[in-house]
């Protein structure tokens, strides 16, 4: 487990044993230079193999919360624990062009006798054993998107960040990868947070949906559905709405 915390933490600690929970975020709070906090005492906690899908509008603080969770900004008010082995994927690949796509899969990883096979195995769980020797240049968007898929899943995380890895592809890769996603998690069972801008990829894959606004938790809603899940599920329209309706979207 790994701890992120402000010097001087003024909050109690959290109700949830930490050792419980995948991720419990604590009294997170952020602000820019002097403007309003981004996130206003915040708290969240994930518990492990929980699928969590995080919605709000446009500058709500999903992207900021999330790089508070992977240690990429610090901590400066409040606290996060989360365990050591975290992966993200961001809506761009970031695959580095001068690698081939299986070097890219390993990068960082110890090279040791079976990299090769470890790189192979997880590019066969995410349909991409084919472009194994591919340069990144040469990857549809879909393709490289599973590609950092398995750079993500080859760390084994015990949470993995997805942050709208799908909103630049077109809208049948991103079926495609909506239901890889969801394959993906069956099998391995890590904690995993998405934020997506997209309720019917929340519904279609979380156990939770939580809404960010103003700094904080605005709707938590847990969604029991049975899976594979269906679009045209009534139970699934249900949630649609009420999600809908957390982010002040209505029909007029
Ligand atoms: N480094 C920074 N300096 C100043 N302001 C920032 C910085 N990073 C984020 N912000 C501000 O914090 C707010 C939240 O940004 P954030 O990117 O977390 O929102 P978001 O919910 O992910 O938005 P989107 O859905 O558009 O990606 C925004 O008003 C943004 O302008």
């Amino acid at each position: 487990m790994n701890t992120l915390s402000s010097p001087a933490q003024t909050r109690p600690g959290p109700m949830v044993n930490a050792a419980d929970a995948a991720v419990t975020v604590t009294g997170l709070t952020r602000r820019f230079a002097n403007g309003p906090a981004v996130l206003d005492g915040l708290d969240l906690h994930i518990a492990p193999g929980e699928f969590v899908a995080l919605l709000g509008r446009s500058g709500s603080g999903k992207s900021t919360l999330l790089r508070m969770l992977s240690g990429l900004d610090p901590v400066t008010e409040g606290s996060v624990h989360r365990p050591d082995d975290v992966a993200v994927v961001f809506q761009e690949s970031r695959l580095l062009p001068w690698r081939r796509v299986w070097q890219n899969v390993v990068l960082g990883q110890k090279k040791d006798a079976s990299v090769r096979a470890r790189a192979e195995a997880v590019l066969q769980e995410v349909g991409l054993a084919h472009r194994s020797e591919a340069w990144p240049l040469t990857l549809s968007g879909g393709e490289a998107q599973r590609a950092a898929l398995a750079r993500a899943l080859v760390r084994e995380p015990d949470l993995l960040m997805l942050d709208e890895p799908f909103a630049a592809l077109d809208a049948l890769s991103r079926l495609r990868m909506q239901r890889l996603v969801a394959g993906l998690w069956q099998r391995h069972r890590c904690a995993v947070l998405l934020v997506t801008h997209d309720v019917d990829e929340a519904v279609l894959l979380a156990d939770r949906a939580v809404v960010l606004e103003s700094g904080r938790i605005r709707t938590d809603l847990a969604i029991p559905l049975d899976r594979p899940r269906r679009h045209t599920d009534p139970q699934f329209e249900q949630f649609r709405q009420t999600l809908l309706d957390a982010l002040g979207v209505h029909d007029d």
